[in-house]
């Protein structure tokens, strides 16, 4: 839409849209009209610390949460206090058929069910165990739980991941994070099924991108008796300047170290 001076620019999440830059009354009065949204959120800073919070100003209206649907399924979400990452799209499209009705899966970093939504309705595995630290974010995952039916596959736990029971064995484990995601995998190899996948994020720069997370997994698994079948490296998105978020699908055997 063009005011005459400039272009406007929203992202869409449910009836909410999220904008960069300060809009006039004009401009939000046409947004509004045309995009019947219930309110407009400024977000102002992104990511804070480990809990993805974003800092936002409402420039109209007063409700923040909304029902978010993409590929069939539907998400709650407070978008004043968490992010929807429109680059993990085709990242969220693609796990959502990797499982099976024979795997128990852990996703390590649910959120509010990004991958544990679409991969438990599509893929129907025998059981997800959904580790969320943020309890806004775990109440929407309960929630998203609930609106897409999938409660007798999806266990949702409120706790820091490297909390999670040690005697459950994974056959897929998703580590859907960023930046230091390398520190939790000690724990994703003491939760590793032999014959198991480890879906690894991670942010590189982009010289390095096809070395270092794999060799960070096949060091990290060799200490748990694990050793790397086979693997492939899968660019999501631009992260920063000469830096990509790339996710490495690694598959282990379990091997004899003693
Ligand atoms: C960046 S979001 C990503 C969500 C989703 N996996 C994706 O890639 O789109 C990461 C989530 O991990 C959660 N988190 C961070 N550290 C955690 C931990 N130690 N245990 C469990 N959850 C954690 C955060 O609260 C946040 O909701």
């Amino acid at each position: 839409m063009t005011n005459g001076h400039k272009k406007l620019k929203y992202q869409k999440i449910g009836d909410i849209l999220i904008v960069k830059d300060e809009l006039n009354e004009t401009e939000i009065k046409e947004l509004v009209k045309r995009t019947k949204c219930k309110t407009i959120l400024k977000y102002e800073t992104h990511i804070t610390r480990d809990l993805r919070v974003p800092t936002t100003k409402t420039l109209y209206g007063t409700e923040t949460e909304t029902i978010n649907k993409e590929h069939g399924c539907l998400f709650s979400i407070d978008a004043s206090k968490i992010m929807w990452s429109m680059g993990n799209l085709e990242e969220r499209k693609r796990i959502a058929t990797k499982s099976n009705k024979e795997e128990i899966v852990v996703d390590m970093f649910a959120g509010i069910g990004y991958f544990t939504i679409p991969l438990a309705k599509y893929s129907a595995p025998k059981k997800i165990y959904a580790l969320e630290l943020n309890p806004n974010s775990y109440r929407h995952l309960c929630k998203n739980i609930l609106l897409n039916k999938v409660e007798n596959i999806v266990v949702p736990l409120n706790i820091d991941n490297r909390d999670f029971d040690e005697t459950i064995k994974a056959d897929r484990i998703l580590m859907g994070y960023v930046v230091k995601t390398s520190e939790f995998l000690e724990k994703a190899f003491q939760i590793l099924a032999n014959n198991g996948t480890i879906h690894y994020h991670d942010t590189v720069p982009e010289k390095i991108m096809n070395t270092r997370p794999v060799e960070q997994l096949k060091s990290i698994g060799h200490k748990y008796g694990f050793e790397l079948e086979e693997y492939e490296i899968i660019r999501i998105k631009k992260y920063s300047p000469g830096v990509s978020h790339i996710v490495v699908d690694a598959k282990f055997k379990k091997i004899d170290i003693g």
